[in-house]
């Protein structure tokens, strides 16, 4: 029966260096993930003035509860969405000119609804080119604080950039929220304040968030649930089983609520207290499903679909056409250059098992996604001949994804 350790969250990362940046001392976070996305967010954290001291295990972070350390500075926030709408907003709440910039995908990607909300805060921000857009600069002095409306439909994120900028405000947040994608991230982040010491509560769609800063502390931080999505559904189709160790129901992240789903296509899931076991029972029925709470798991069961019994329809996932690729057009493509009948909409995806058979292998067009590419090798357990035009672009998240997740299969 293997068990796998999987590396640390991205999300849960982003979130613990900011707080620890915006905290009043030195805060240590356990097993943190290294991949693209968090090394660039805490090379970001560096061109603010921030310490960070890294070693394998635990990196060390002095908080400035009074902001970046320097005056000016350009940050380069690669492709990771956290960095490009986190950062910003941190850099907001001190004092200098920083100019942010990101990766051609990252600058596609939208931040308007988040780049209103600062500006009716007060915050003297900038877009170079396209409205909401990077590269963007903010001419930072502070933000008082106070009422502010925000639409976060497209993405959660916007809303998590605000509520962690809540406390370093003078009189403190109190956010309206029009609509509201990924909610669970948003979750997340209200435990993690709190871990940090903030003051923050929900009624209904209204955040209130406490002025007063955040405390320095040692934090640990959870295996990915996102990752942990390609090993679960490797056990459900090829009939192994596997546990997921330091992700049971104490989890904080949303994305563990896929084995819900496998466990409805037919697989055998239990849940302790500090491990997930997903075992493939040979039976995949298809479903019709909601993933607006956990659309980052959507590429990993669109590219198990054509192994169920029936339909598989996703739906309630637009906000997937603005993440590292347009994922639902991505996942269709590849899919039909399997061999199976796939449609799409606006905000869902239907895959129809049972076209070509044997489904011929083929290569998997990236876009540079990471998620595209961590599906797929799900796929190729069961279809041989599958390659990818850009392996590596699973640095973003998860660097030795390939050796272990061969590894993993080689064990079975
Ligand atoms: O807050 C976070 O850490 C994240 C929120 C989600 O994004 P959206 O809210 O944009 O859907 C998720 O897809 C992303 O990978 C990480
Ligand atoms: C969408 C993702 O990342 P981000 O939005 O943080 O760039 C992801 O990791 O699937």
């Amino acid at each position: 029966m293997p068990v796998v350790d999987i590396p640390g969250s991205k999300s849960i990362t982003a979130r613990a260096l900011f707080l620890a940046a915006a905290a009043d001392g030195v805060t240590t976070l356990v097993r943190p993930l290294s991949s693209d996305d968090t090394e660039g967010f805490a090379e970001g954290l560096a061109r603010l003035g921030y310490r960070v001291g890294r070693s394998p295990d635990a990196w060390r972070i002095d908080g400035r509860p009074e902001g970046p350390a320097v005056g000016e500075a350009d940050v380069y926030c690669r492709d990771g969405a956290t960095t490009a709408r986190f950062l910003p907003t941190l850099a907001a709440a001190g004092h200098g000119t920083f100019r942010f910039d990101a990766s051609a995908q990252m600058r596609r990607r939208p931040l308007g609804p988040l780049s209103r909300a600062l500006r009716d805060l007060g915050v003297d921000l900038r877009h170079e080119q396209a409205e909401g857009h990077h590269p963007l600069t903010v001419a930072a002095s502070g933000v008082e604080g106070g009422e502010v409306t925000l639409d976060a439909g497209q993405s959660s994120q916007y809303l998590t950039a605000l509520l962690l900028l809540g406390p370093l405000t003078s009189k403190g947040l109190r956010i309206t929220v029009t609509d509201l994608v990924s909610a669970p991230y948003v979750e997340i982040t209200l435990a993690m304040m709190r871990a940090f010491g903030a003051e923050v509560r929900r009624e209904g769609n209204v955040f209130v968030v406490a002025p007063g800063g955040y405390r320095a502390t040692t934090y640990a931080i959870e295996p990915d649930a996102s990752t942990a999505s390609y090993f679960f559904a490797a056990a459900a189709v090829t009939g192994g089983e596997v546990t997921v160790r330091g992700l049971g129901t104490e989890a904080l992240q949303g994305d563990l609520a896929f084995v819900d789903v496998l466990r409805r296509m037919g697989a055998e899931v239990s849940t302790g207290p500090d491990a997930t076991t997903v075992r493939g029972t040979g039976a995949l029925h298809g479903l019709t499903v909601t993933m607006r709470d956990i659309s980052d798991t959507m590429p990993t069961l669109a590219a198990i679909a054509p192994f169920a019994s029936g339909p598989v329809r996703i739906e309630d996932v637009g906000n997937t056409r603005v993440k590292e690729c347009d994922r639902l057009e991505a996942c269709a493509e590849n899919l039909r250059r399997l061999g199976v009948k796939v449609s799409t909409g606006p905000d869902w995806i239907e895959i129809t098992p049972g076209g070509r058979t044997p489904m011929a292998g083929a290569e998997i067009t990236s876009y540079g996604d990471h998620r595209i590419v961590m599906s797929f090798a799900v796929t190729g357990l069961r279809v041989p001949g599958i390659s990818f035009d850009d392996p590596g672009c699973v640095r973003k998240t998860y660097p030795g994804f390939h050796e272990e997740f061969g590894a993993l299969n080689a064990r079975w």
